[in-house]
């Protein structure tokens, strides 16, 4: 199906620290997908659930391979278009930055803060430049299924929140979780932008289901984050993740039209590049993010 058009659609898992397969799928297959942006971080798994199609990409390869700095955001979104995604949950852990948010509450994000820096943040580039909104980062219609989903399963959640991108892999010092904290960020990890950004590009629907582990280094009461910490949480937790695929899939299966939030149409009115000036080049590396806009 054409991005935007009334009929069905294919949810894509983005599992992340603690979540490296799902179990529930049938006729499982893990594929190895290439990119003209290199390699995605493993196979991706696909699936049936519920007799739809579903696939899966763990975002540090299995084994937790690859640190946040080298993940090639651009090969995972890339993969899963490819595979004809258009609609993707990303599951995070996350530090906690706000008291009422101990470890193992979920929240359904809607906004972000983008500290990274040393990562491909744009598909787009020299010969094709394009500029899409990011006002609202994620999908609020995904967001609300996931809610409707989180409210079925009867798992405790927060609807909206803030989660701050760090670039990591060092957690942060005290004074920059209580500046984060003073910015109003609910919740602190290192992975979902640029993630979120190219999602938007590729005119991919993207909301993010965040886990959380820890009270990162602010909190006088608990102890500062560490990896034992967050994986026992993630473990204890890894469950309710999967029973939530499980509950979203079938809600998504199917949408009535384009994203009225405009996430598959993302990039109308986005390209700046004249057409007399377009790298040919650039477009055929583009050809699938671009070929719905462009033809
Ligand atoms: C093992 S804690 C740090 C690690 O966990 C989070 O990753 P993900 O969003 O993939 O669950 C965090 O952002 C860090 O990458
Ligand atoms: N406190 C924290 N900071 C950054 N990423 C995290 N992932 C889980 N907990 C985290």
């Amino acid at each position: 199906m054409s991005n935007g058009a009334v009929g069905e659609t294919v949810l894509g898992v983005i599992g992340g620290s603690g979540l490296y397969d799902i179990d529930g799928l049938e006729n499982t297959r893990w594929v190895k997908v290439t990119t003209p942006f290199g390699d995605p971080s493993d196979e991706l798994l696909t699936g049936e659930l519920a007799g739809r199609k579903l696939v899966f990409l763990p975002r540090h390869g299995r084994g937790h391979r690859i640190p946040p700095s080298e993940l090639n955001f651009r090969a995972n979104i890339h993969a899963l278009k490819q595979l004809g995604v258009t609609e993707i949950l990303s599951v995070s852990a996350v530090g906690s930055l706000k008291e009422h948010l101990p470890p193992g509450s979920f929240v359904v994000i809607d906004q972000f803060i983008d500290r990274t820096f040393a990562r491909d943040k744009t598909f787009f580039g020299s010969g094709l430049v394009a500029h899409v909104a990011l006002g609202h980062p994620v999908c609020g219609r995904l967001g609300d299924l996931i809610e409707q989903a989180l409210v079925e399963l009867d798992i405790p959640h927060q609807r909206r929140g803030t989660y701050m991108v760090m670039e990591g892999p060092q957690f942060s010092t005290v004074a920059e979780s209580n500046l984060y904290r003073s910015w109003g960020c609910d919740v602190i990890g290192m992975t979902n932008m640029p993630e979120a950004k190219l999602a938007r590009e590729a005119e991919m629907c993207y909301a993010t289901v965040a886990m959380v582990t820890d009270y990162d280094c602010w909190h006088d009461g608990h102890d500062h984050v560490s990896v034992d910490a967050v994986i026992k949480v993630v473990v204890a937790n890894a469950g309710k993740a999967r029973s939530l695929v499980s509950a979203l899939a079938p809600k998504v299966a199917r949408r009535e039209g384009p994203c009225a939030q405009g996430c598959h149409t993302a990039l109308d009115n986005a390209i700046m590049t004249a057409p007399g000036h377009r790298d040919p080049a650039m477009l055929e590396k583009l050809s699938l993010i671009v070929k719905r806009t462009l033809g």
